[in-house]
């Protein structure tokens, strides 16, 4: 994408620096609600992006969030808009909309005055409006209420901003309708961005401080730094500080994206920039940090920082033991972009050396891991995702287990799990539905509410072990995809959980253990064994396959042996067929791990797990 021409350049970088010209908003919305769309088209709108080279959901610049069609990272960019005679500088952040990223979210409403509440006209509130709502509003933020999507034929702008104006506390009338497809309405949502929201406000003669709201790391810049001044102002060269860490660098290059990387002569009190020191690693320049000036540091940290900390844990093994090097370097790499990546070397008894790798939920699993396969081409499997446990012995120790392998066989005198308060919006005519499924998943019921005549939000504790896995897609399945969910986590819970095993010909396969309640073993041992035998090909013997917690089995199939080689009908054939079938049959072991003597899928250790997971009863 070429950079702005001397013409927009000037556009870009008016007298803009004062204050009181400066808007900062983020756009908050359920996912798939149109916050890529609609800022795609604010800058078509501002000049900052022509229309001949405008890709569509131009901000999401990772591939997998394009393919997917969800924003991933946080992107700002400063665009130019006038009123009347006055020229402003809008910064727009375009927020991830999912909820494993809602610390991320949190960061970029802080370096806000004003967000833009979106909601889709034709699906109405969604569990992450709310969610996302709820933070703005911690955050102090002015909300502009916003209908989009009005092009689409299932709009009801009316019903929905009956909705909306009854949980924002605005008259109907007053909420904006637009369509960030056709651009309908968004040169008025621009000017009531500039005349509802507050400029920011600072002490421009105060020691510098600038909130970090995004870390990318560049292949070829080193770590990009996205900040928003709140007090003094940074310059090129000066010396900064870390205060979370008090490491000191130097600036080598700061300036503000429109949309891409345009160098100034610094960024004073309400600006939002960008800023390059070299640093190779995104946990040296950590999301909600404070960064000050060495020579005049501030004294107190901006509020809100917070280290990301991982909830859900997966095994990530190579399918080819030698690819392990391959794999450590690659999550290394990720690493220098991904601070909320936690991992160390693990051992598994059944799948060879690997790592134990902790993620913000099961989204952020799926994207490493995505990236891990496509950008360096490993063959891996992952195993179940697990929460942490805190496991009391009767000897007064207690055991952190975020791996069911290192669950303690002694006497266990308590288990506690984490749960999650989580937040579900549904058409009432899912309401037994849904509370049927939280009960399953030994939910407690904390109150309902309807926004409307068709649509109630459900309040629920549940555990975190037995949403991380599929708790979504049933939610969804079960409501034909109208029922949204949000979730926190809200501490922990004693629980009643055992270990329970799978063997596969008498040993024990460390990968498929899993922790469940008590009284779910028995289904999640019967429902494994099943999966297990559908899923592992019958080999040259016989394969027993059982369950158990602890000594005592509690379910058991059995595979049978292959009767015949597959090479059997074609002795004396034409060699051709032979070598077909051979390339066929090592086709198939590259996806085979070999467990003892038996190949097992690779995909098995998650798909064994499917559709019902997560220890569930056998589910309609
Ligand atoms: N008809 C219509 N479709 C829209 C409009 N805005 C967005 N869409 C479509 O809705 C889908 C989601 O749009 P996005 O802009 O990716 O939504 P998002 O909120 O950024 O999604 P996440 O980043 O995953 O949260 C895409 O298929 C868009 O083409 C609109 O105004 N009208």
């Amino acid at each position: 994408m070429p950079i702005p021409g001397p013409a927009l350049r000037a556009r870009i970088e008016p007298n803009a620096t004062a204050p009181e010209l400066i808007r900062n908003f983020c756009i908050i919305a359920h996912i798939d609600h149109g916050k890529s769309t609609l800022a795609d088209r604010m800058l078509q709108l501002t000049g900052v992006v022509e229309a001949r080279a405008m890709r569509a959901q131009y901000l999401d610049r990772m591939d997998i969030e394009r393919e997917r069609g969800i924003t991933i990272k946080s992107q700002a960019v400063r665009m130019p808009w006038q009123v009347g005679e006055t020229p402003y500088a809008l910064n727009m952040i375009d927020t991830p909309g999912h909820v494993d990223f809602t610390y991320e979210v949190s960061r970029s409403l802080a370096a806000c005055e004003g967000a833009v509440l979106l909601v889709d006209a034709a699906q109405g509130i969604e569990a992450q409006t709310l969610a996302n709502l709820y933070l703005a509003m911690e955050n102090e933020l002015e909300i502009i209420p916003v209908l989009n999507k009005i092009d689409l034929p299932a709009a009801q702008p009316e019903k929905y901003a009956e909705e909306i104006g009854n949980l924002v506390g605005v008259d109907p009338e007053d909420v904006l309708r637009v369509s960030g497809k056709t651009g309908m309405g968004v040169e008025a949502l621009l000017d009531k961005i500039v005349g509802t929201i507050p400029a920011p406000v600072g002490d421009a003669d105060g020691a510098a401080r600038a909130m970090i709201f995004d870390s990318v790391y560049d292949i070829y810049r080193g770590v990009v730094t996205y900040v928003r001044v709140v007090d003094g102002n940074l310059n090129p060269r000066e010396r900064i500080a870390m205060m979370s860490t008090g490491a000191t660098h130097e600036l080598l290059e700061i300036g503000v994206i429109s949309p891409e990387p345009i160098p100034t002569k610094g960024i004073g009190v309400g600006e939002v920039g960008y800023l390059i020191t070299g640093v190779k690693d995104v946990r040296q320049s950590k999301v909600g940090d404070t960064v000050t000036t060495q020579v005049k540091p501030a004294t107190e940290a901006l509020g809100g920082y917070e280290d990301p900390k991982p909830m859900v844990f997966s095994g990530l093994y190579p399918i080819d033991g030698s690819d392990y090097p391959a794999l450590r370097d690659a999550l290394d790499k990720l690493k220098l972009n991904d601070a909320a990546l936690n991992y160390e070397p693990e051992t598994s008894v059944a799948l060879g050396f690997g790592f134990r790798v902790g993620f913000l939920g099961l989204l952020h699993l799926e994207i490493v891991r995505e990236r891990l396969e496509r950008e360096f081409n490993l063959d891996l499997i992952s195993t179940a995702p697990n929460v942490i446990y805190e496991v009391d012995l009767e000897d007064r120790t207690t055991v952190t287990v975020t791996n069911p392998s290192e669950f303690p066989g002694g006497k266990i005198r308590e288990v506690r799990e984490p749960v999650v308060r989580a937040t579900i919006l549904t058409p009432s005519e899912f309401v037994g539905t849904v509370m049927g499924l939280c009960t399953d998943r030994r939910g407690t019921l904390l109150g309902m509410d309807y926004l409307s005549e068709d649509r109630v939000e459900l309040r629920y504790t549940l555990p975190l072990a037995e949403i991380v896995f599929d708790f979504f897609d049933q939610l969804k399945s079960r409501t034909r995809g109208y029922a949204s969910l949000d979730y926190e986590t809200t501490g922990d819970q004693v629980a009643d959980l055992v270990k329970v095993d799978i063997l596969l010909q008498g040993d024990k396969v460390d990968a498929f253990s899993a922790i469940v309640h008590k009284d779910k073993a028995y289904d999640y041992g019967v429902r494994m064994t099943e999966k297990l035998k559908e899923l592992i090909p019958r080999q040259q013997f016989e394969v027993p396959i059982q369950a158990a917690v602890g000594a005592r089995v509690i379910a058991r199939e059995t595979i049978r042996a292959m009767r015949k080689d597959v090479l059997a009908k074609c002795y004396g054939g034409d060699i051709s067929r032979k070598r077909k079938l051979l390339e066929k049959q090592k086709e198939g072991k590259k996806r085979m791990k070999t467990i003892g003597s038996v190949e097992v899928p690779k995909d098995a250790f998650i798909a064994a797990l499917s559709s019902d997971a997560g220890g569930g009863k056998k589910e309609k």
